[in-house]
Order: structure tokens, then C-alpha cells, then sequence
């Protein structure tokens, strides 16, 4: 017969500060030192969103894996964009679960946590996710009107044209869901989700983030273009032609995306 008692509580290890800042800690000293470095990065690229002008208040998130573990690091929901710094960033499980005990853990996490768990599960590949609500990206979804390949820049890029995603709301896994049936083997790291606006992957946070400032740029130009007449369209064979030239030779062999 099993014991009526109640079965001790595991022994946690207190968060420490054994690098002095701070940060991270109920990990070992390698995985601290990682999870510091993606909060560093995940923080101030929060500032190359608001450089780009793709946000307006609160309304974008970045994130970027940890490499080597089953965690990533997010922004707090509706924090003002000048008060995010490393230590409050959030880590959470692949399963979108915030860990107890990390800086950051006693406030909410993004709202669209769940949705960029999603895709680090199902996109092993993806070290990066973001989401904006840019302007002109946000026009074309809220046409559900994909944005055509017709300038050199959406071939480099996304080596076609940027997908549509279906509506979903926020909260569960229907956004993560709609990004990776759209975006799982396709070339393009960008899709509008219908009626909402663009999420970005990238192989770490800031090739998402990338991603997310091209998107937005190829999306106001191709706006501009068709108001003055008709779009002319890329041939198939020129957009895999410049596609595989920036994705394996423009920039240097250190990029991270080679
Ligand atoms: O789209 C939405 C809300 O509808 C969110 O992505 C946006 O406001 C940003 O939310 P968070 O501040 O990351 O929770």
C-alpha cells in the first residue's frame, strides 16, 4: 500500500548569482552563460524594432533560442520597449512555461509566447522569432493577399513570394500552428498571418529580426509600386538564380546563416 503522506518536495537549486550581473541561474555554469547571452541579444534587438519603425507602443516581440537546450528567452508582455533589459527577459520552456526562479519569472511572459514555443518545437532549425505589427506588412494581411516577387530584394530574401498565413487567435497553438504549416519547407522566412501581420524566423534572434525589417520594407516598396501601374513579375528561374546567390555568396562566410 502506497504511503498516505505526502511525497517530499524536490530540492531546488536557489537561483545564484555566480556571474555577478544578476541573471540567470538555476543552471549549470554553461547553460547560465548561454541563457545570458540570448537575454543580452533578445533585449537590445527589442531596439532594432523600434529603430526600423515596425513598432508602435508595446506591439512586437523577439525571441531567441539557447542553443544547446530546450529553452528560450522572450520579452515580458506590454513592458515599454525603453525598460527591457537582460534581467528582464523571460526564459521558458520549449513548452511555452515560464521557469520558476529565473530574473524575469515574475512577470508574464508575451502574449504570443505559446506561438513562438510552437515553432521551436516544431522548426528545430529556427533559433529566432519575432512579431510586428509594421505597417505595410500588416496591409497585406489584413488583404490576406500575399506579397508577390517582383523586385531582386524578395528573391535574395525569401526567394519568392512572402506567404499568407490562416487567421488564428492568440493564446494556444494556433498561431505557432499556422506559421509552421505555412513556413515548413517553403523558402521564405516571413508570413503575413491573415489579418494580424508578419512573424519572422531566422537561425537566431536577430536573422529574425532581419527577416522582419526586409519583410516590412519589401511590403511598403511593392505597395508604392502598384499604385503607379502594373507589377512586373520575376521569372522563376531569375528568383532561384538570385536566391541561391545571397543565401551562399553575398556578405562573408562568417554570416550566420551559411
Ligand atoms: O498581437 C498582439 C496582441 O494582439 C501582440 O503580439 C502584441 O501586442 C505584443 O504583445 P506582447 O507585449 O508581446 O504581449
Amino acid at each position: 500500500m502506497s504511503s498516505p503522506l505526502p511525497a517530499e518536495p524536490p530540492e531546488t537549486t536557489p537561483p545564484t548569482d555566480r556571474d555577478g550581473t544578476g541573471t540567470s541561474l538555476p543552471f549549470d555554469p554553461e547553460t547560465a552563460a548561454a541563457v545570458d547571452r540570448v537575454r543580452a541579444d533578445v533585449a537590445s534587438l527589442h531596439g532594432e524594432l523600434v529603430r526600423y519603425g515596425l513598432v508602435v507602443w508595446t506591439g512586437g516581440n523577439v525571441s531567441g533560442r539557447v542553443p544547446g537546450t530546450d529553452l528560450f528567452v522572450i520579452k515580458p508582455s506590454g513592458v515599454s520597449y525603453d525598460d527591457l533589459a537582460p534581467e528582464n527577459m523571460i526564459v521558458c520552456t520549449l513548452d511555452g512555461e515560464v521557469v520558476p526562479g529565473t530574473p524575469g519569472s515574475d512577470r508574464s511572459p508575451s502574449s504570443d509566447t505559446a506561438a513562438h514555443a510552437y515553432v521551436y518545437r516544431n522548426m528545430p532549425d529556427v533559433g529566432g522569432v519575432v512579431h510586428t505589427h509594421s505597417t505595410y506588412a500588416v496591409a497585406w494581411a489584413a488583404r490576406a493577399e500575399e506579397i508577390p516577387c517582383v523586385i531582386t530584394q524578395i528573391a535574395d530574401e525569401f526567394g519568392g513570394p512572402i506567404p499568407v498565413g490562416p487567421f488564428a487567435i492568440i493564446g494556444d497553438d494556433s498561431i505557432g500552428r499556422g506559421i509552421v504549416d505555412t513556413l515548413t519547407g517553403h523558402r521564405s522566412r516571413a508570413v503575413l498571418m491573415q489579418n494580424h501581420g508578419p512573424f519572422t524566423i531566422g537561425v537566431n534572434a536577430a536573422d529574425a529580426v532581419k527577416a522582419a525589417v526586409m519583410c516590412e520594407d519589401a511590403a511598403r516598396t511593392v505597395h508604392i509600386a502598384r499604385q503607379a501601374g502594373e507589377l512586373v513579375p520575376i521569372p522563376q528561374d531569375k528568383i532561384d538564380s538570385l536566391f541561391n546567390r545571397y543565401q551562399n555568396v553575398y556578405g562573408q562566410s562568417s554570416d550566420d546563416r551559411r
